[in-house]
């Protein structure tokens, strides 16, 4: 854990209920959740990177001065991913300690740009990510699904290859299910990305871009006009513009909501100033998720923890937050409901003792 970040954690009753909580998550990125286990071995397995090898030296490796910091730091950790067999560790180890959070069902950010420009086969990428997928939910009876997301700051050579891997017939792997853009938001334009948005849409796939996370609400009206977005990625500064506020109310758009990631990127400077509490007062759909949890010194279910506080949620109220997280995925109907009806057995079952 990140020394810098304040312990968050709910009172004793509230962390053991979140702790068994079934929970969905819907942002959070795959190189992001590595584990300082899986990023020293990986990095002892590379020697020539700067990573440090020791999980303690991490600590201070994961202390970000902004976010440019945070994405340097980030490609650090993207550079040790250089076999096929990395990304089939990474991915299962992630699926292992997402279900140990009871967590059932995700869409992990995948960025299949930064491995194929690495190198990796794209055929042998992909088998990589699938394999893993099916190892887990057979394992751990956790369900992954894949978001492909375009390094907007890659510019537009990266999003020609991010949408021509989601939509090839002979690539496209079956987890797959929406598209993103991700990395730093200022002076990278998200009008420029809607060609390659108006593409996966076509093919399918959902539209689900970062914006308003380091710049204004104008991103996240740029994210729904021109790349037709049916959730944002953080949307943080959407508390900024009331008539946006009220767009994604009416429109029922959520916002995936991740407090501790916006205070480590010092995109917030508190978790009090955070304005997840105005999105609820204004009838938007929140989500909670966590991000590039060991990044960030966090997880989901610290994630929740905070939101009880800066919501002051009661396990009823944290239990319909983890069906906002259920109802605002891409499962299909019969699934959202397996999963909502899980959490609400556990509430009634954890509220009569
Ligand atoms: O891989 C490359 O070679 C490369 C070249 C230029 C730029 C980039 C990126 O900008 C990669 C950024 C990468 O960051 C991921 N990410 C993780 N957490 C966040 C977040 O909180 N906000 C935005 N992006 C985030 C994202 O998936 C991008 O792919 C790469
Ligand atoms: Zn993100």
């Amino acid at each position: 854990m990140t020394q810098h970040l304040v312990d968050a954690r709910a009172p004793r009753d509230l962390t053991a209920f979140i702790a068994e909580l079934p929970k969905a998550e819907l942002h959070v990125h795959h190189v992001g959740s590595a584990s300082p286990r899986i990023v020293s071995e990986l990095a002892a397995r590379h020697p020539d990177s700067k990573v440090p090898t020791d999980p303690g030296a991490l600590v201070d490796y994961f202390t970000f001065t902004d976010f440019a910091h945070f994405i340097e730091v980030y490609l650090s950790v993207v550079d040790l991913i250089r076999t096929p067999e990395d990304v089939r560790l990474l991915t299962y180890e992630v699926a292992r300690d997402l279900a140990r959070q009871q967590v059932r069902y995700a869409e992990l950010t995948i960025t299949p740009f930064s491995s194929t420009r690495r190198g990796i086969d794209e055929r042998a990428f992909m088998d990589a990510i699938e394999d893993a997928r099916k190892a887990a939910e057979a394992e751990f009876g956790t369900v992954l699904r894949w978001c492909f997301d375009i390094p907007g700051e890659a510019g537009l050579e990266a999003a020609e290859e991010t949408t021509r891997l989601a939509t090839d017939d002979r690539l496209r792997p079956e987890g797959l299910v929406s598209f993103g853009l991700g990395g730093p938001e200022v002076g990278v334009p998200r009008p420029q990305f809607k060609p390659y948005f108006d593409r996966a849409i076509a093919a399918g796939l959902h539209s689900v871009p970062h914006a308003g996370e380091t710049t204004g609400p104008e991103t996240v009206w740029d994210a729904l006009t021109h790349l037709r977005a049916e959730r944002i990625g953080h949307g943080t500064s959407s508390a900024r513009d009331p008539k946006l506020l009220a767009h994604l109310a009416e429109h029922r758009i959520p916002l995936e909501v991740c407090p501790t990631s916006n205070i480590a990127t010092r995109a917030v400077s508190t978790l009090d100033e955070h304005p997840v509490k105005e999105f609820v007062k204004a009838g938007v759909v929140v989500t909670i998720n966590s991000d590039d949890p060991p990044m960030f010194g966090t997880d989901l279910d610290n994630e929740y923890a905070v939101a009880a506080r800066l919501l002051d949620l009661d396990e009823r109220g944290l239990a319909d937050l983890a069906k906002n997280a259920v109802d605002a995925s891409f499962l299909d109907a019969a699934g959202k409901a397996r999963i909502k009806g899980e959490i609400d057995t556990y509430t009634a079952g954890w509220l009569d003792r």
